[in-house]
């Protein structure tokens, strides 16, 4: 797909794999849950299937707390995580039910998918997944996706939703995240402390100084809060995938996006950097332990394209097993990237600082010079725009 915006409508119009994220910002309303707002958005869902007859959507849906907050009759929003977890039990039935009930007067069958970022840490589980949503898109079912907030810790948690629709988006391969929320989309600084903020209509890359103008702190009922889209645009990117930000209280809001109307704020990545097994590991929600390298090592990496073997491991951290995918930081504690090991961590202890061929001697076996091979690695951040898209597969 080209990434041309000269025929906006055109541009939207091949988009044939879409997520929708939706934020609890949009989704509640004074008394709890608006069901108004869901039908509106399922109404144009399904005015967007009918035009489109090949398109394919995954809704992303928040809403679970407030809807519980509102049901069980709370007078504020859960502090502790048995609270909110309970909340979120009660809240997700009542959530799922609205968007069911929504969909039932066209006829079309939704399933829900409860997911905490350890469903997809793990190659395995993340193709069960991927098998699970491409079954559902194949027979016409709209997967309706939430965290999985009855059991999810901190350990296993994606954050927020903004996180796990752009990881949605990586494991279908969509051609457009679309996140609704409660703003015109992203301004230049927070709309709540600068009245003078503008909108930014397109970004192309995500840097320190567009960061910058998100603030961390969500809306009364929001979760992610703006600095998180911004983060989950940013994944976007690497992955090759346009999102657009765009407020999902507006009439229509959808099928004007559609139509090509200049709405909200749209990044645009210049080229789809990976695919398979890197495109999996760029998104990784969270990665089983740490190397600390040298700085040799980190030249190695992010300069030359090479692979990382042992003799520039200073240090490990974490307990994991061969095949694990582990970040890679500097000294400095700054994270060059992301691979997938080798060895486990208690041989790569003993590895660690030593030439390839002292491997067999140390630990009794060799299979590999490499502790992490370049193939199952990425770099992150800036870098990431400088990495080449190799191929990779998809098992
Ligand atoms: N630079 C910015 N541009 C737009 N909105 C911002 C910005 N910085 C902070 N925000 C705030 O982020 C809020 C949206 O985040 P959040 O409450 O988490 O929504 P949602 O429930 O849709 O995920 C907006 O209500 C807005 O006040
Ligand atoms: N899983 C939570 C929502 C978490 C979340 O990311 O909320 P939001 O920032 O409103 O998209 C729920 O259903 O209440």
């Amino acid at each position: 797909m080209t990434l041309d915006l000269t025929d906006r409508k055109s541009f939207f119009s091949r988009c044939r794999r879409l997520v929708i994220k939706v934020g609890s910002a949009v989704l509640t309303g004074p008394r709890g849950l608006n069901r108004v707002m869901i039908h509106r958005l399922s109404d144009q869902i399904a005015e967007l299937r009918e035009r489109n007859g090949d398109c394919q959507i995954v809704i992303v849906t928040s809403g679970a707390v407030a809807s519980g907050v509102r049901k069980i009759g709370l007078s504020e929003r859960p502090r502790t995580i048995p609270h909110k977890q309970a909340t979120a039990a009660v809240g997700q039935g009542v959530l799922m039910e609205s968007w069911e009930a929504a969909f039932d007067k066209y006829e079309l069958l939704v399933a829900q998918l409860l997911l905490t970022s350890e469903d997809l840490a793990h190659r395995h589980r993340y193709l069960n997944a991927r098998n699970t949503l491409e079954t559902l898109l194949d027979w016409g079912i709209l997967p309706i996706i939430n965290e999985n907030d009855t059991v999810v810790v901190e350990e296993i948690k994606f954050g927020d939703n903004d996180q796990l629709s752009a990881m949605i988006a990586g494991l279908i391969g969509a051609d457009l995240v679309i996140n609704l929320t409660d703003t015109q989309g992203l301004y230049d600084c927070d709309p709540r402390t600068h009245a003078s903020a503008r909108l930014i209509p397109v970004v192309n890359r995500v840097d320190a100084k567009l960061l910058a103008c998100a603030t961390p702190q969500p809306g009364a009922v929001g979760t992610g809060g703006m600095l998180s889209k911004v983060n989950a645009a940013r994944k976007c990117l690497a992955s090759g995938i346009p999102m657009i930000i765009a407020p999902g209280k507006e009439r229509d809001i959808l099928l004007r996006l559609f139509e090509g109307e200049e709405l909200g704020t749209l990044f645009l990545p210049r080229k789809r950097l990976y695919h398979g097994k890197k495109l999996w590991l760029a998104n990784l929600p969270k990665p089983a332990g740490d190397l600390i390298l040298d700085d040799g090592a980190v030249l190695a990496l992010q300069k030359r394209g090479k692979s990382l073997l042992p003799i520039g491991i200073r240090e490990i951290r974490g307990t994991f097993g061969v095949g694990t995918p582990v970040r890679c930081l500097d000294q400095a504690g700054n994270v060059i990237g992301i691979g997938l090991c080798n060895y486990r961590s208690t041989e790569i202890d003993q590895i660690k600082g030593r030439h390839t061929e002292e491997i067999e001697g140390i630990i009794g076996y060799k299979h590999s010079d490499e502790v992490i091979h370049r193939n199952n690695f990425v770099l992150s951040g800036e870098d990431i725009e400088e990495e080449r898209a190799e191929g990779g597969t998809d098992a």
